[in-house]
């Protein structure tokens, strides 16, 4: 039997950011191994038209929960969505509710967070430190609450190269930042956040070390951990390979190389690629909350959820596994052939932006107008240069983080905990990992049907043909040019015809002679 299963049945756990990557993956394990769970509390806000309870609705009847209805048939009676809004000052949380959080919840997961990396500060403020300081502040006002688990990110010090499983002070204590985020208007905040930031490369990375000062600052008696994922990917084993469903980290990146919009990045091949699989991250998330309530470590103990350390994978080992994939797996309806050019050169990056980016999406608006359609493709890849000016940072460095706790924690466990809450990333084969990644993204992220492979494979020979063809139309009109301006041009031209004249000569001479 597994301990930390049978320390979730009968709980009453809250999670924010429930509907998130993550969040959801998380729900999908408790339930599935612990099905005895008293309550799941998820606070949420309604979305794109989308009440609270039409959001689980649908979160419950993916794909992903198809197994925890089996094992557990009354979950949607386990789940209270309970309304909050984390960028409000209150949670705007009714009186009832916060009063059955407050006296019900046992442990507390907190994953919600805003994970972009061009948001403005009071945005990423309000989101990673204001709202972790406000649920930390209802956390303590929890009498039967047995551990507080903190989900950061691996990079909230990207700007160390060696990370240890501490918490790094910010130079400007986060009080003073929330203060400042309330009197200060957007103009002066815009002018002063490259200051505040200082070598990080965003606000995101800068909030998330806030936050965890936030943690460090707030947790009075509180049984608190910090858990730091590198780059989250889809699933590894459970609960079934490749699940993914946003674009965040490498997936936009992969939808955008297969369907051939990406032809070159910016990145250093022999760079560690620390992508650590969601479900990794889960099982530890789920070790970690059971270690904390039980065993009570003095201090907060921050964990390292990432890969480099025990199975490391660079970005060019994942290019090539990633094309391989395409060429068995390939999307529908590519715009072009599927392409990798890993570059670290800034000259080589703006001519393949150039050569490889910009101008085949102008050819194409120039086609899309000509047959009277709107043009899109010069606007879309605009928006794919910019995202891979802001993940060009996390491409071209590599970070070494300790994983002392991870490893203290991983020993802790009993064998049958190992199985069922396996963190132990030495297992994972990168092959075979990226390839159900892609295939992954083909299916939950694309929703294509996989019956139109051999379609996707004629459509792929055709954009080859297509391509030599353009290719050789594109040599012959600039040789042309040149015949026409250079005389050594003209000469060598001559010479060639001359030479291939001569050789047929030759050949039929010797065919007739034989003959
Ligand atoms: C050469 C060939 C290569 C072949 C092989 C290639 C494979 C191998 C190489 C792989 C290298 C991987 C490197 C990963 C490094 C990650 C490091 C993370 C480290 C930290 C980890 C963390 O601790 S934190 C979690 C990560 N946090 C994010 O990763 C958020 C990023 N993101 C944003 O910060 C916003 O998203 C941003 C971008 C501002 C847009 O902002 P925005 O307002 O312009 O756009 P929106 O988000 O509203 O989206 C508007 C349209 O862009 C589309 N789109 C959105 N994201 C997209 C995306 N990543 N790739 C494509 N397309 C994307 C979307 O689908 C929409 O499309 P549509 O309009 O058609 O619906
Ligand atoms: N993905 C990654 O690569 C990594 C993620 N992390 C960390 O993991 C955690 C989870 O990330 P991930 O699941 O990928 O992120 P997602 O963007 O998928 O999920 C974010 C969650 O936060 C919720 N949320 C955002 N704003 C509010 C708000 N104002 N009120 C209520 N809820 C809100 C979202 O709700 P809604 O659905 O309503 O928008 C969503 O459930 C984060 O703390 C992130 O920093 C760390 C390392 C890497």
């Amino acid at each position: 039997m597994s301990m930390i299963a049978a320390f979730y049945g009968g709980k009453s756990i809250l999670i924010t950011g429930a509907t998130g990557f993550l969040g959801k993956v998380l729900m999908e394990k408790l339930f599935r191994t612990s099905p005895d769970l008293k309550v799941i509390y998820i606070l949420m806000r309604p979305k794109a038209g989308q009440t609270l309870q039409q959001r689980v609705f649908q979160i419950l009847n993916s794909k992903l929960f198809e197994k925890v209805k089996e094992v557990c048939p009354n979950v949607h009676e386990k789940i209270r969505a309970i309304y909050a809004d984390l960028n409000h000052s209150d949670f705007a949380i009714s009186k009832e509710d916060m009063q059955e959080l407050l006296s019900c919840t046992n442990i507390v997961f907190h994953c919600a967070a805003t994970v972009r990396f061009d948001d403005p500060l009071r945005r990423a403020v309000q989101l990673n430190v204001t709202a972790t300081q406000q649920l930390l502040l209802m956390a303590s006002q929890m009498p039967k609450l047995e551990a507080f688990i903190h989900i950061s990110t691996a990079f909230s010090n990207c700007n160390l190269k060696h990370i240890d499983e501490v918490i790094y002070p910010c130079p400007v204590e986060p009080k003073k930042i929330i203060q400042s985020m309330e009197w200060l208007d957007d103009s002066i905040i815009d002018e002063i956040t490259p200051k505040l930031i200082g070598d990080r490369p965003n606000t995101y990375t800068y909030t998330k070390a806030l936050g965890e000062m936030v943690v460090q600052q707030e947790s009075g008696n509180l049984n608190i951990a910090i858990i730091r994922p590198s780059i989250v990917g889809a699933t590894w084993q459970e609960p079934f390979p490749g699940w993914v469903d946003n674009l965040n980290g490498p997936s936009g990146l992969i939808i955008a190389a297969g369907k051939g919009f990406l032809r070159a990045i910016k990145a250093t091949p022999m760079a560690v690629a620390d992508v650590i699989p969601v479900d990794t991250v889960v099982n530890l998330t789920l070790a970690v909350g059971w270690y904390t309530a039980v065993h009570r470590p003095k201090s907060t103990l921050v964990y390292h959820c990432t890969s480099g350390n025990f199975n490391p994978c660079n970005w060019g080992k994942m290019g090539i596994q990633v094309l391989a994939t395409f060429e068995k797996i390939p999307f529908e309806r590519a715009f072009r052939r599927p392409y990798a050019d890993f570059t670290s050169n800034n000259f080589m990056t703006q001519y393949w932006n150039a050569v490889s980016h910009r101008a085949p999406a102008i050819i194409y608006d120039f086609y899309l107008r000509l047959t009277g359609r709107k043009p899109r493709m010069t606007k879309l890849m605009n928006r794919l240069l910019k995202t891979l000016s802001l993940l060009e940072y996390f491409i071209n460095r590599s970070w070494e983080w300790s994983t002392y706790n991870t490893e203290m924690l991983m020993s802790e466990l009993s064998p049958e905990d190992q199985r069922v809450f396996n963190f132990d990333v030495r297992q994972l084969n990168w092959l075979e990992y990226i390839e159900n990644y892609v295939l992954g993204i083909k299916k939950y992220l694309l929703k294509e049907d996989m019956a139109g492979i051999p379609e996707a494979k004629q459509h792929l020979k055709r954009l080859r043909n297509i391509h030599y063809l353009f290719n050789t139309a594109l040599l012959l009109i600039a040789w042309r040019l040149l015949i026409a301006r250079s005389q050594m041009a003209r000469n060598v031209w001559f010479f060639i015809v001359s030479f291939c004249y001569k050789l047929l000569s030759y050949f039929r001479a010797s065919s007739t002679l034989k003959v």
